[in-house]
């Protein structure tokens, strides 16, 4: 077992003779480096994932696995790399905490912090929809009570005037924001994310199932909200899904910058969560 960072190594060595295959399914193997694997918690489209417990101080950890042969293109196994990365040097109390990561001759192994709850997106696939006030505590805490993982396509900024100038737009498709190839874009892109999340928590299924041609010759489109959705979280989520991100609400150009200064998270004690999430 030795250090992830040896896979970098390990791979430009091996890149061209990876061939998808998988062997050694590691819950053949419960014990690993000082964890054992009590029960898959779920499947990603790289690896496994399991809840793990540290034989030393009983501490539970999730583990994700990662089949050597199985990450059969240099794409997927830069997205495993990035996430170990980011994650080992970020430290927040909101997003998930890099624990560990170690390889043996088969697997990569990352161990961060077990969230209890599983994924937010497993609760709406079994609640469907969420009640406006559950949207609004979730959305608040979108950064807080809940905590971000899955770093295998983030890119880090500086700071909140920098752009991102790499051609290749990462994201997941329905999520990520109109990006025009080859254009710098900033991160007003997550603020369009978590406006498509918010439709989704309260709608079921994301906005892009509700477009309406607005504008048939310039390709434009404009999102249709079900009625019962209330006007304040209609014009947050207008705002936040403003195709052009000078316009988006969040980016630091447009008059109301802030995103939690909307009324729709009036009555949210932003400060008082915080405290709390830290404590
Ligand atoms: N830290 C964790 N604590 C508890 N459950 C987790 C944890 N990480 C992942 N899981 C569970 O394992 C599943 C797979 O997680 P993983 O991050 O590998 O993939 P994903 O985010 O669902 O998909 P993708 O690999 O496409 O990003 C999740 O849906 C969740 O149910």
């Amino acid at each position: 077992v030795s250090c992830l960072h040896d896979y970098e190594h390990w791979l430009r060595m091996h890149s061209c003779k990876m061939r998808e295959q998988f062997s050694n399914p590691p819950s053949r193997n419960p014990n690993i480096l000082g964890y054992r694997l009590e029960k898959l918690l779920g499947r990603g489209s790289f690896g496994v994932v399991f809840l793990a417990v540290a034989r030393e101080t009983k501490e539970s950890y999730a583990i994700k696995v990662f089949n050597k042969h199985r990450v059969h293109n240099a794409c997927s196994a830069y997205s495993i790399i990035r996430e170990r990365n980011m994650l080992a040097v970020l430290h927040h109390p909101f997003i998930i905490r890099l624990v560990d990561s170690f390889q043996c001759s088969q697997n990569l192994y990352v161990v961060t912090d077990f969230m209890e709850c599983g994924c937010l997106h497993d609760h709406l696939r079994l609640k469907k929809t969420f009640r406006y006030e559950e949207v609004k505590f979730m959305a608040a805490m979108l950064n807080g009570w809940l905590k971000i993982s899955d770093m295998g396509i983030s890119y880090a900024l500086q700071d909140a005037s920098c752009f991102i100038t790499d051609p290749k737009a990462v994201g997941t498709i329905g999520y990520i924001a109109p990006i025009i190839m080859r254009k710098p874009y900033n991160f007003a892109v997550d603020w369009y994310s978590l406006g498509v999340i918010i439709f989704e928590l309260l709608v079921g299924i994301g906005p892009e199932c509700y477009r309406r041609e607005r504008c048939p010759e310039a390709k434009q489109f404009e999102v249709v909200f079900p009625p019962e959705i209330n006007a304040v979280c209609v014009d947050l989520v207008r705002r936040l899904l403003m195709r052009n991100p000078s316009f988006r609400l969040g980016n630091l150009r447009t008059k109301v910058h802030e995103v939690r200064h909307h009324p729709f998270f009036r009555d949210v004690d932003f400060i008082g969560l915080l405290n709390r999430t830290v404590q």
